[in-house]
């Protein structure tokens, strides 16, 4: 790409007082961005930030609003991007950037305009375009509805029933009681007219068939008003999120068309029989696993938007900020000293896997969902459905926990002014803390990785071959060669090189496999049930077994990443020290394992060589880390945080910033009730 054709995707920062690192940069931060996030990624993301800036609704809020006032903007901006052609389905995963600029609307477009019309475009068919096309043009607001009051994480457990009605040719509605309610639902509380509804169907036999889907009209068209038979309203006031109207729902015997089922795998004919296209029940629920997985791995994405911009901000202010030096005249920025870098790096680190991760299967689980619609064989894409679950159920957790710990560390690393409000890192945190519970609690949601990687190990005992599509654990066919190998590196840089990194937690997934195992045939041999055997191998076993899964895919999805032919030497070497980075911070968390696995012998001092590694890493990176974080930043408007602004001029920002709030510097309007003691 010519030079010209660069500057105008990706404009020049402001000049100032990080320049100071930018020029110690050993690679170009633009081209970098432009290998990282290709040319469409970065049109979409002007497109979408443009808008924005241009756009008066967008103007940042400096105060706090309402309850109403959050939902109304938030209504008022969802339409303003929508009417503008920015949504989920048109943008793609870069959706996902507007988590960045204000959580609430991607929160609410995701589920109304993103999850809504997929969910009726992958589990419904012909007779249900309609619909579709209503959704499309707005003339229906749709929203997804799970979650019970006392059910969410056990969706089997879930208690409305839709009951075909043979005579009346349509599904009777009914929550038993308000236990039963569906809750959480994000835009039902004062937006929606229509909502994806999870009930067990049970046709005129009795017979129960399980948790189908319904498409449900809950208000009025006209007048909003909740129709006949619906109890509809707000959860209240959330921790974060608040321009999401939460809401619940309640049914007394309502009905709706026979036709509302989203019947791509199951229907009720008009006579009340049930009929599947699916032969086995348990395939049915793969291909809906598989469709449900794409709002997981979005999930990672959005976890990549909400700590790529902590890191931006924790590591331009770190370059910021000065406190002591060597000498009464030299005062040395934050980001100097070895415990700050070891603090911040490895998040910087982190965060490049978690965004390299995350858009190799953003784009996958979207291919996915066309040839599960296109109807491509139904044997190999059940297959392909249960191993996407199973990564997304590791890597969810995974990456919203790293993505937690992380945000939490950048608001530490900018000591008070973290603090502030205007730092941004208080909202970022808040905000990206609802990842770890939505689309699966992250504790309950790692159970399915580790049950499907035992399924896995089992049939590797028994003979039979695996089904890794994806090919994310094909290397257990080598399992007992893996076992019988030991760490003999000799140098630290072999330690740290991205093959040894990886093979050790190829060793540690095998370990874990067997030793999960033999605690779950343990128990069985014991006597215990299947249910207490899953509850019983939790801890240390299973938990972790599904967490150095995930690791485990992020490091190779990584390693795959840098041996493209795309990358100049010096983009390959950053990314390459990156890389290690991330798999010997992972290793060194993993060491009592691999000594007490055998893998390391007590003499082979793998820890002091990791973390020598891992200091000499972050030394080396404080050249580049200020580079780093520019191609991971948004623009300044959206960073919008006077700590992590591109020129670095903090102090001026943060004085701007209280000046610009005429309510800090006025007199109370108690000010009276100070001084009443005199009066
Ligand atoms: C901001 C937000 C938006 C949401 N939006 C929607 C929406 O649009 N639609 C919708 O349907 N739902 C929505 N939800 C609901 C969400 O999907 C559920 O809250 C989530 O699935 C967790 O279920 P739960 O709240 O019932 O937790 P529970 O399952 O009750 O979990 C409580 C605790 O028990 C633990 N636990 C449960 N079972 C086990 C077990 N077997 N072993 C060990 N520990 C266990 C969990 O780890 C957790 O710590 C939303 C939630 C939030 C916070």
């Amino acid at each position: 790409m010519r030079l010209s054709k660069l500057k105008d995707l990706i404009s020049d920062l402001p000049k100032g007082p990080l320049d100071k690192y930018r020029i110690r940069a050993r690679f170009d931060w633009k081209l970098l961005k432009l290998n990282l996030e290709g040319e469409e990624g970065i049109r979409q993301q002007n497109k979408i930030w443009s808008f924005i800036k241009d756009n008066s609704l967008f103007k940042a809020n400096y105060n706090s609003l309402t309850l109403d006032e959050s939902r109304r903007i938030c209504t008022a901006r969802i339409r303003a991007l929508l009417d503008n052609e920015i949504n989920p389905i048109t943008c793609g995963s870069w959706f996902n950037i507007l988590f960045q600029y204000d959580a609430s609307i991607p929160v609410k477009m995701s589920v109304m305009h993103g999850m809504v019309p997929n969910t009726v475009f992958t589990l419904g068919t012909e007779r249900h375009m309609d619909i579709l096309h209503k959704f499309s043009n707005l003339e229906y607001f749709g929203v997804f509805a799970l979650t019970e009051m006392s059910h969410g994480t056990n969706a089997k457990g879930m208690r409305t029933t839709a009951t075909y009605d043979v005579n009346k040719k349509t599904f009777c509605l009914h929550s038993p009681d308000f236990e039963a309610a569906k809750c959480w639902v994000g835009g039902l509380g004062k937006t929606a007219t229509h909502a994806i509804i999870f009930a067990q169907l049970i046709t005129p036999d009795k017979v129960n068939h399980g948790l189908h889907s319904f498409i449900v009209p809950i208000r009025d068209l006209d007048t909003h008003l909740p129709l006949p038979g619906v109890t509809v309203g707000d959860l209240g006031e959330k921790i974060a999120l608040n321009g999401v109207d939460n809401g619940f729902v309640i049914f007394n015997n309502y009905h709706i068309p026979r036709t509302y089922l989203l019947n791509r795998t199951a229907d009720v004919t008009e006579d009340g029989q049930y009929v599947s296209s699916f032969k086995d029940k348990n395939k049915r629920f793969g291909a809906s696993f598989g469709a449900l997985s794409i709002g997981r791995f979005n999930i990672t994405w959005i976890c990549s938007s909400f700590l790529n911009l902590a890191v931006v901000i924790a590591l331009r202010y770190c370059a910021i900020r000065k406190q002591f030096g060597p000498s009464e005249n030299e005062e040395w920025p934050v980001i100097e000293y070895q415990a700050q870098q070891a603090r911040l790096f490895p998040h910087l680190a982190f965060a490049y896997a978690v965004k390299i991760f995350s858009q190799k299967y953003c784009e996958i689980i979207n291919n996915f969902q066309i040839k599960l619609v296109s109807g491509e064989d139904r044997d190999k894409l059940h297959l392909e459905g249960i191993e996407l679950h199973a990564l997304s159920s590791a890597t969810k957790p995974l990456c919203s926990w790293i993505a937690r710990d992380a945000i939490q560390d950048c608001r530490e690393s900018c000591g008070g002014h973290g603090y502030l409000k205007m730092s941004r890192l208080g909202d970022i945190r808040a905000n990206h803390d609802a990842n770890c519970t939505y689309e699966g609690e992250n504790n309950v949601l790692i159970q399915q990785s580790s049950n499907w990687l035992l399924s896995q190990w089992s049939c590797l005992l028994n003979g039979k071959a695996i089904s890794s599509p994806f090919g994310t654990i094909d290397f257990l066919a080598d399992s007992e060669h893996i076992l019988k190998q030991k760490f003999n590196c000799t140098t630290i840089e072999e330690t740290m090189s991205l093959e040894n990194l990886l093979f050790s937690l190829k060793w540690l997934l095998c370990y874990y496999l067997k030793k999960t195992n033999k605690r779950v045939q343990d128990l069985k041999e014991d006597g215990y049930t299947d249910f207490m055997v899953r509850n019983d191998s939790q801890l240390f076993f299973a938990r972790t077994l599904s967490l150095i899964y995930g690791e485990y895919v992020l490091l190779k999805t990584f390693i795959d990443c840098i041996k493209e032919p795309i990358w100049k030497t010096e983009e390959c070497e950053v990314l390459r020290k990156l890389c290690s980075l991330f798999g010997s911070t992972i290793l060194e968390k993993r060491l009592v394992d691999l000594y007490a696995g055998g893998y390391a012998s007590v003499d082979s001092n793998i820890d002091d060589k990791l973390r020598q590694g891992i200091i000499m890493l972050c030394k080396d990176l404080l050249e580049d880390a200020v580079a780093l974080a520019d191609v991971l930043a948004p623009p300044d408007y959206i960073v919008n945080s006077p700590l992590g602004m591109a020129d670095g001029n903090v102090y001026k920002h943060i004085q701007e910033k209280i000046f610009q709030n005429k309510e800090n510097l006025e007199r109370p309007t108690w000010w009276r009730e100070i001084l009443s003691s005199k009066l």
